[in-house]
């Protein structure tokens, strides 16, 4: 598959995600969805963000987008160029979406009229976004068709999105969102509901489209093996916050977070036989009282008293091979070293379970 050309954490942000929190309001007291995140994403970079289920990973772009449920709040700040969006006001907020940035989500349906041939839906957002005259849109709108890889394109755009298959309608959904030329995708589970073989396409497609534009693609997915094959770097959310961050090679090949190296293990690899898949024990935290200290440390075998009582810092964890990318891990006993390409899961892998100080970095 194709990777996108980036050049990692070190350039100017142009989403910057900083102390960003989101709240949901319930009767049985708030959910701590998403907690002091700080995130960059940069022009032309594709950054996957993974995590169990619950984690926190749609919510934190649905605040980004203001597509929170009413119940919701996010603080802190979200700045796409400089500009808050938290701050926004609804109609300034909705000029940006669409402009300058896109969602794609797991139901083509979702972001689909159903009583709209595709013709009108994708030359309508070219009208309203880029002021295009209605030849002028549908035009591109067709060429962006067969861009996007729809068979008989000239026939599709007159059909309603009923009469497509799934997969071609999260093409055109993909085709709505690149139309725009936004600064930066959100494509969350993008795939998940698609055969395995049309995953795969729909992924090379996305890579392929955004590289070289400038466009950030931020891919949201519990599905470690799409991230491997088309994002530069990853961020790895555990119960609202983001326990590890770093190039997605490094962090495979030597997750400093015992939770990454558990979410690993957790999922077949075609380098590891089958009986190798390990599940991470217990459950994902309860997030209108998540844990104290470390909130992995219920379910961690490294934890000591410390990561029962206090929270632990993302920090700098290593030199990495990549300076210009950030490498960051919240554990009181990061674990990396990546001369040598050891991890956590390389010291599960070699059976030891337990970390030396020498280790340390
Ligand atoms: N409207 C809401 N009211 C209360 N809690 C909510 C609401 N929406 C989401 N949550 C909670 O926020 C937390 C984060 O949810 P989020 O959807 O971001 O998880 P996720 O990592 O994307 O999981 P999944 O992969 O299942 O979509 C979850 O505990 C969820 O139950």
């Amino acid at each position: 598959m194709l990777k996108t050309q980036t050049s990692g954490g070190g350039d100017t942000p142009l989403l910057q995600l900083t102390d960003y929190s989101i709240r949901f309001a319930t009767p049985d007291g708030e959910v701590q969805a998403v907690s002091d995140v700080d995130l960059m994403v940069t022009a032309g970079e594709t950054l996957a963000i993974v995590g169990e289920s619950g984690s926190g990973k749609s919510q934190c772009f649905n605040g980004v987008f203001g597509l929170l449920a009413r119940n919701g709040r996010a603080s802190g700040a979200a700045r796409l160029e400089g500009t808050d969006l938290l701050a926004l006001k609804p109609a300034a907020l909705d000029r940006f979406r669409g402009r300058d940035m896109a969602m794609v989500f797991q139901d083509p349906m979702t972001a689909l009229n159903p009583a709209m041939k595709i013709r009108r839906q994708l030359a309508e957002t070219l009208e309203v976004h880029r002021g295009l005259k209605r030849r002028e849109a549908e035009a591109e709108a067709l060429s962006m068709l067969k861009r996007v890889g729809i068979p008989d394109a000239e026939r599709r755009i007159e059909q309603y999105p009923h009469e497509l298959s799934g997969g071609m309608r999260q093409r055109v959904v993909i085709a709505m969102a690149l139309l725009c030329r936004p600064k930066i995708i959100v494509a969350d589970e993008p795939t998940t509901a698609l055969d395995v073989t049309i995953q795969a396409q729909i992924l090379e497609l996305f890579a392929e489209l955004t590289a070289g534009s400038g466009t950030a693609l931020v891919l949201i997915t519990h599905d470690l093996g799409v991230v491997a094959g088309v994002a530069d770097r990853i961020a790895v959310m555990y119960a609202g916050r983001i326990v590890e961050e770093g190039e997605v090679g490094e962090v495979f090949a030597a997750p400093a977070h015992p939770y990454t190296a558990a979410l690993l293990a957790s999922i077949p690899r075609v380098d590891r036989d089958a009986g190798a898949v390990e599940p991470i024990p217990g459950r994902p935290p309860n997030l209108v009282r998540p844990p104290a200290g470390c909130a992995f440390h219920p379910r961690c075998g490294f934890a000591v008293e410390r990561c029962t009582a206090e929270r632990p810092p993302l920090e700098a964890v290593s030199q990495s091979a990549r300076p210009d990318v950030h490498r960051r891990a919240a554990c009181w006993r990061p674990f990396v070293d990546v001369a040598r390409g050891t991890g956590y899961g390389t010291v599960n892998e070699t059976g030891s379970g337990s970390i030396g100080e020498t280790s340390h970095v």
